[in-house]
This record gives structure tokens, C-alpha cells and sequence, in this order.
């Protein structure tokens, strides 16, 4: 199991007590999923674009602690976040819990409806791509694939699209939700960048979603990290 411990930032917080200064300090995250971006992601750039510390625990696919550890998850699933010893299972949870807590759920209740409703949508799209993956791994023919991307990938993913590009074309910060990043943009790029690892996003088609993917890659906090984070293709 490997364990890569993200150095923190110097909080810069100026009106905060001692006190809360040293709860914040003090928290212990840890969050537990396999060796791939996948469920887990998001969450971990919010940790990055938060400054906080947090242990990303990577569990490597086929690795026997695997068995054991599930028997102790809530769910019998991961990702799962600790915080201080209290797990919480389900990556959407998670990441509504974290980003929430660090700001960047939105800024008003109809922000973070938006915020909401953009990740929701993506779950809806999502689906039809994972039958596509599956279908591949399941080595079906040829034209079952085929099928499969020109009857319900394809479609969902071009609808899927529109509405993004909808979205982009009103925004006014280039993010996908009020005028700072949100979780809702971090869901969305990472989404795009598994895409295009598997062949079914290409830049030079979409500039728009292309220029939300750059936008949050560039930011001062992520830039690092997503330049030395693990590459891999979900
Ligand atoms: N709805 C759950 C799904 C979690 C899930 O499917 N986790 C997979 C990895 S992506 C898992 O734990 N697989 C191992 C297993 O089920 O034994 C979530 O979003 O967290």
C-alpha cells in the first residue's frame, strides 16, 4: 500500500482564533482508494487546491490487503475518507463533504444546486461510457462495440457536450459554476481527460471544454500536482 503525504501550504488565514488555527491544523484526512484517478480524484484536488495535508492512500489493483481492508469499509467499497478516525464512504459524498468544507461547493444555495446538478448530469453520461469500456475489456466483436458507441455512447456523450458547451458559452470566468472553481469543474475535467485517454475526446474539436480542462490544470495550486501525479488511464 502506498502512501503519498501532500505537503501543506502556509495557511494564510488572518482573522481565525488560535484555537481554530490548531483544529484546522490538526484534522488527520486520509483518503483510501486504489492506484488510478477514477472516484477518487476530485477529492484529491480539492485537498490541493485547499492547501490542506491529507494522506492519499493508494491501493495497488490486485493487491491482497485489498480483501482484507473491504471487510472494514462501511460500504465495502473505497474511495473512503477518515477524518480523525470517522469514515465516510461514496466519492460524491466525499466530495461534496470536502468541498464544502473548503470552499468550493459554490458560493450561494443556487450555486451549489448548479454545482449539483452539472455532477449529476455527468453520472447520467457516464454510464453509457462505462458500457462502451466494458464492452472493450469484455473483448466483444467489433461491430458489437460499434453498436454500442453509435447507439449509446456517442449520442449521450454529444448530448452530453451541448449541454457543457451551453454552460460555457453563458460563463463569464470561463468556470462552469459563478466566478471561481468548484468541484463541478474538477468532476468535468477529469471526466475529459479519461476521455481523451481512451480516445473519445479530441481537443482540437472542442474548444471550449478544452480551454475549462486547461483552465484548472493551470491553476497556481494543481499545476504541480497534476504534473507529477501518477498517469493513469481512469
Ligand atoms: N458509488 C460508489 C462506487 C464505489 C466503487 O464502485 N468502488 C470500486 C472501485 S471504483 C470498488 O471499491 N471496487 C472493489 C470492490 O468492490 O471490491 C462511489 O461512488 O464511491
Amino acid at each position: 500500500m502506498e502512501k503519498i503525504f501532500h505537503k501543506p501550504r502556509m495557511l494564510k488565514i488572518k482573522r481565525r482564533s488560535c484555537l481554530n488555527l490548531q483544529k484546522i491544523w490538526m484534522v488527520n484526512y486520509k483518503l483510501t482508494y486504489f492506484d488510478t484517478r477514477g472516484l477518487a480524484e476530485a477529492s484529491r484536488q480539492v485537498f490541493h487546491l485547499a492547501g490542506v495535508k491529507f494522506e492519499d492512500v493508494r491501493i495497488p489493483f490486485g493487491d491482497p490487503s485489498w480483501e482484507k481492508l473491504k471487510k472494514k469499509t462501511p460500504f465495502g467499497q473505497i474511495p473512503v475518507l477518515s477524518v480523525d478516525g470517522f469514515e465516510i464512504p461514496q466519492s460524491m459524498a466525499i466530495l461534496r463533504y470536502l468541498s464544502r468544507k473548503f470552499g468550493f461547493a459554490g458560493k450561494t444555495p443556487e450555486e451549489e444546486a448548479w454545482v449539483d446538478a452539472i455532477v449529476d448530469q455527468f453520472k447520467d453520461y457516464i454510464v453509457s461510457f462505462r458500457q462502451l469500456i466494458v464492452a472493450v475489456r469484455e473483448k466483444k466483436s467489433v461491430d458489437e462495440i460499434e453498436k454500442i458507441r453509435k447507439e449509446i455512447s456517442d449520442p449521450a456523450k454529444e448530448s452530453y457536450f451541448k449541454i457543457l458547451n451551453g454552460i460555457l458559452t453563458k460563463s463569464k470566468s470561463g468556470f462552469l459554476v459563478g466566478d471561481s472553481v468548484t468541484f463541478a469543474d474538477l468532476v468535468v475535467a477529469d471526466n475529459l481527460v479519461t476521455l481523451e485517454k481512451n480516445g473519445e475526446f479530441n481537443r482540437s474539436e472542442q474548444p471550449k471544454l478544452t480551454a475549462l480542462l486547461e483552465k484548472v490544470h493551470n491553476l497556481p495550486k494543481l499545476k504541480k500536482y497534476i504534473g507529477s501525479r501518477p498517469d493513469t488511464q481512469f
